[in-house]
């Protein structure tokens, strides 16, 4: 059984957090091994960015003039220190631009800007791989399977976690039962093609995908934001209700909340400008402001009163000022410093943590997903059957456009007579299949650009290793792949009236085939590069309209320039369609056409067409062999691609 199993407290066990305790009596650190949920703590917490930048000019020593932008460092938090206990949920809150999200990425490990000060989990320095064992981050847009019911999305969540059936039956049951998900467990999260879940329903089955994994410590960014105050209420108290009765630590980002949302939580931690303006029990947000000089007028709400009183941006910057400038020497700033003292959280050089070496401290070696890459392999493979299978828009609307262009192939170049003077048609009904049907695969794209976001939430919060998802990706798509291949080969090969030959129409679906599955490994790498759908499209439109012109079809290869001849051994339709063409041509001579037009008055070796074109001497099952190793090559490019760049960082 792994640690996270280990660490997991049935729902039904309660577990008590006697939270006035902790904040008057300072408590020792919870080092009950039994406990699950983490004590978490930050100190210091120092996130810059540099501002403007010098010309080009200044930069090369060309000029001194006064145009040049001066370059300067911009804090984006500025010292923030605070602590959450086992079972307390903290909210972040503060004006727009006050920093609550850069300082929940920088605790949660999702910043690419260094980050500065020290982040401790029960009592020791944060080690970032160990932290993703213990800790969730749950975003602020939902990205879940729109095919998958509430329970299968659970279910497969809990396989990554759960090494035996019983736990993970146990899990799915805990998470719906506290999300209030149980009379939902049916409905599919639903989406373009599917009714389903309410925003309020998604919001609170992202929180249950992660809870499954029972995490010590959860993020949440903005949990509330677009939902109904009904909704968000609802999401808050079963927040609450995991925090009770499990003892996980709860850490979240929260815009403008009602005033029995605000209430629910246990600690404030209130941002402006980046520096802290109050950390502390909400209930006591209005004695803090009182001892500075502020009351809150009659009939306000105290969330919305403290959030205009540290507004910089449409308030009193003195007031402001003054506001942060008095934190520091605050009862309660005394109260928190004196907890991470008592806990030894210092920003010394133990506890330090910069960006280049967020591994280099305790614990690197205990790097572990919970369960195994087969395993994990097995179950995104099932998953991502069960998917293709129920969500048209991965499959089934490609299968019926390719069944479409295969019939409208058939019809344009409808039962083609074995003549001479039809060489050239049999050549260009070739050419489109292997231009345009592989071009069709820009189609998957919406697919793989959803999954992306589902596969990168998973990844970032260490789920399973990328390899696993990569060759389950393979093994999902290629059936799928030959299914087209097969149905749309089949039906243009016999309508077209290609080369009779069982073995030469068995060759014909092969090449499609492969072609196919380069073609959408292709738009796999796209996929992984590309931030935005139609920047996606674009890419992939010029990709494959460039393979096209160095096809072979519309000019001789050797005609190319010297310089730019090589291009076509990149070129995935290069070798598509040199193998369709020698599929066809090779060993047959074509009659005279009856009407004996010039320049086929007499009959042609298939040879003698081919090497017009120059592949006379093409060695077709030589150019599977180079198709394979694309889809190959793509695939390890997409997988490196997404390694290294999509972690979660922002
Ligand atoms: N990578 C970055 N480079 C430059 N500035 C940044 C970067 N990330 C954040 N900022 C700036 O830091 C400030 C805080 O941003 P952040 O998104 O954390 O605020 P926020 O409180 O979450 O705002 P909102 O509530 O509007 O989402 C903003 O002024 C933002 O422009």
């Amino acid at each position: 059984m792994s640690a996270v199993e280990n660490n997991y407290t049935p729902y039904s066990e309660s577990y008590t957090v006697p939270i006035e305790e902790q904040q008057n009596d300072i408590p020792a650190p919870n080092t009950d091994s039994e406990s699950s949920g983490a004590l978490f703590a930050w100190h210091n917490i120092t996130v810059k960015v540099t501002v403007g930048s010098s010309s080009w000019k200044s930069k090369l020593g060309f000029s001194k003039s006064s145009k040049t932008v001066q370059v300067g460092e911009k804090l984006i938090l500025n010292s923030v220190s605070g602590i959450v206990e086992p079972g307390q949920v903290l909210f972040i809150m503060g004006p727009s631009g006050s920093g609550k999200s850069t300082l929940l990425d920088s605790l949660a490990d999702r910043v690419k800007l260094p980050v500065y000060g020290a982040v401790t989990l029960d009592g020791h320095p944060k080690d970032a791989f160990a932290f993703k064992q213990n800790a969730k981050y749950v975003e602020q847009f939902d990205h879940l399977f729109q095919s998958l019911t509430v329970k299968e999305t659970l279910s497969y969540a809990a396989q990554f976690y759960c090494n035996s059936e019983e736990c993970r039956a146990s899990r799915v049951e805990d998470a719906m039962e506290i999300l209030g998900l149980k009379n939902q467990q049916d409905v599919k999260v639903g989406g373009v093609f599917f009714r389903g879940l309410s925003g309020g329903q998604k919001r609170r089955l992202s929180v249950g995908v992660e809870l499954v994994s029972a995490p010590r410590l959860l993020f949440l960014d903005e949990p509330t934001s677009g939902l109904d105050s009904a909704s968000a209420f609802n999401l808050i108290q079963s927040l609450r209700n995991i925090a009770r009765t499990r003892g996980t630590t709860i850490v979240c980002t929260i815009h403008q909340p009602s005033e029995t949302v605000f209430e629910m939580c246990d600690q404030l931690l209130l941002l402006s400008g980046g520096r802290v303006a109050y950390f502390g029990p909400p209930k006591e947000t209005l004695n803090h402001f009182g001892q500075l000089g502020y009351s809150i007028p009659e009939h306000t709400s105290v969330a919305e009163w403290v959030i205009d009183l540290i507004n910089a941006d449409f308030g009193d910057v003195d007031s402001v000022n003054r506001i942060l400038d008095a934190w520091p020497n605050s009862e309660k700033a005394d109260l928190l410093y004196r907890r991470l003292k008592q806990l030894g959280i210092t920003d010394n050089d133990e506890f330090m943590v910069k960006k280049q070496t967020p591994l280099s401290s305790i614990g690197r070696k205990d790097v572990h997903f919970s369960t195994s890459m087969p395993w994990q392999t097995n179950v995104l493979v099932r998953r991502g059957f069960l998917n293709v299978l129920r969500n048209p828009a991965v499959i089934w609307l490609r299968f019926g456009m390719y069944v479409m262009l295969a019939i409208l192939i058939g019809i344009v170049w409808l039962r083609l007579a074995q003549t001479a003077s039809n060489m050239q048609n049999f050549a260009s009904a070739l050419f489109y299949v292997a231009a345009f049907m592989v071009f069709m695969s820009i189609s998957v794209l919406p697919a793989y650009l959803e999954e992306k976001e589902i596969f990168i939430r998973e990844r970032a919060n260490g789920t399973y290793h990328v390899l696993s998802y990569q060759v389950a990706h393979f093994i999902v798509d290629a059936p799928f792949v030959f299914l087209l291949a097969l149905a749309a080969g089949t039906i243009c090969y016999w309508l077209v009236g290609f080369n009779s030959a069982f073995g030469r129409y068995c060759f014909f679906v092969w090449t499609l085939f492969l072609s196919l599955l380069v073609a959408e490994s292709m738009m796999m790498v796209i996929a992984a590069i590309v931030p935005y759908f139609i920047v996606g499209i674009a890419m992939g439109a010029f990709v494959f309209g460039a393979f096209m012109c160095v096809q072979g079809f519309f000019i001789p290869l050797d005609n190319i320039g010297w310089w730019f001849r090589w291009f076509r051994y990149i070129a995935l339709n290069y070798y598509s369609f040199a193998s369709f063409m020698k599929n066809e041509f090779s060993n047959l001579v074509f009659s005279p056409s009856p009407d004996y037009i010039p320049p086929y008055p007499n009959p042609v070796a298939g040879e003698t067409y081919l090497a017009q074109f120059g592949f006379a001497t093409v060695n077709a099952w030589g150019y599977s062999g180079v198709m394979i190793g694309m889809a190959i090559i793509y695939r390890i490019i997409a997988g490196v691609w997404m390694w290294w760049f999509h972690t979660g960082k922002h």
